[in-house]
């Protein structure tokens, strides 16, 4: 098993700056997932730390080696992207057992490890089927004991999910954490999709424009974004930000006055969750234009000011679009960002 070290990474395709410097640690047996909207520069990081990809400066360190300049093979890493290549000619059990022949493994090894990963993936009763007769979700499954046979100390993981329906990604979620966690396997995986950063990682980093922008576990992400981008890019629906301005030390908004970092021009921020209901004259004033039932809850969209927010209600309660309400805000719940630099305030 090993950590992984990014130092100061950088990459540019011609004049195009994919990513700009990147340091960042992941510790033996974490799992962190590289979250960020399509052209942030993941698959890039991804391909260079896996050495499919040079990086243009700085360097990567695997457990104590530094294997910047290493071939892909020479890594000890293994791989699995969003289209897995399983091999249509050969049956379940010899695409478990490819990274292991490739490595010149004994039958006896081949054998052991090839049961051991189907085991933790369940797919021992399809060893010796061919890919043809499985479903996508069991290819899937075969593409992840086949990386993880060779008992990786790096598992490098770029969308592998996209590929299959809600249900099964949702199943498939769930079995991925607990294989990795049971094997301590170290993990970086890329995604889109927050709600999958959110369910797997121990830590996510989220990426826009070749930088990380924030680096810390799921939960401290959501609640507490570095900036407005990841506020916005994290959670469904995403965080409320109302355009404000600060004097001596508070913003009043309609009937609610809530102690501000500085005076000024300020952005005030909340989670649609953490509003309560209240009357529009002893709350932050809120028209709704439209009343969603999603089923576990109302999900409200309407504006605040000239700003749009979205507020989950409990399912039971009856608006109808066009109602002024008032939202009650606890002051431990919010953030302030500040307008020209898109940051949170240190503290709030
Ligand atoms: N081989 C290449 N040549 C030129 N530009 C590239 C190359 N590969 C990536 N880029 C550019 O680098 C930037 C980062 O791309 P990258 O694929 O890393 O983003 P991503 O966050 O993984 O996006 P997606 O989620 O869409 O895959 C993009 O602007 C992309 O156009």
């Amino acid at each position: 098993m090993a950590g992984i070290l990014i130092d100061k990474v950088a990459k540019q395709f011609g004049n195009a700056v994919a990513l700009q410097e990147i340091s960042l640690s992941v510790a033996d047996g974490e799992f962190v997932a590289l979250l960020g909207p399509s052209g942030c520069g993941k698959t890039t990081l991804l391909r260079i730390i896996a050495g499919l990809e040079v990086q243009s400066s700085g360097k990567v360190v695997i457990g104590e080696r530094d294997v910047s300049a290493l071939k892909p093979s020479e890594r000890g890493l293994a791989m699995v992207f969003q289209n897995y290549a399983v091999f249509p000619h050969m049956t379940v059990f010899e695409n478990v057992a490819f990274g292991l022949r490739m490595k010149g493994a004994g039958q006896a090894r081949v054998e052991a490890q090839v049961h051991k990963a189907a085991a933790l993936l369940h797919i021992e009763e399809y060893l010796e089927r061919y890919p043809a007769k499985l479903s996508g979700g069991q290819r899937q499954r075969v593409a992840v004991a086949r990386a993880l046979a060779v008992e990786p100390a790096v598992l490098l993981m770029d969308e592998p999910l996209s590929n299959l329906d809600a249900l099964l990604r949702l199943e498939m979620r769930a079995e991925l954490r607990s294989v990795l966690r049971e094997a301590g396997t170290t993990t970086i995986y890329v995604t889109h999709d927050q709600t999958e950063a959110m369910g797997l990682a121990d830590r996510i980093a989220v990426m826009h424009g070749g930088h990380i922008v924030q680096i810390d576990t799921p939960t401290t992400i959501y609640s507490k974004p570095a900036t407005r981008f990841v506020g916005g890019f994290v959670g469904s629906p995403p965080m409320n930000f109302v355009n404000t301005t600060a004097t001596a030390g508070s913003a009043r908004l309609g009937g609610i006055t809530l102690a501000a970092p500085v005076d000024g021009p300020i952005i005030l921020g909340f989670r649609g969750e953490d509003a309560r209901l209240t009357d529009a004259a002893s709350g932050l004033p809120f028209k709704v234009k439209v009343a969603e039932p999603m089923g576990s809850h109302l999900l409200l969209t309407g504006h605040v000011g000239n700003d749009l927010a979205r507020i989950v209600a409990p399912s039971s309660t009856q608006i109808d679009a066009g109602t002024m309400l008032g939202l009650a805000l606890d002051p431990t719940r919010i953030i302030w960002v500040d307008p020209q630099t898109g940051r949170t305030h240190p503290g709030a």
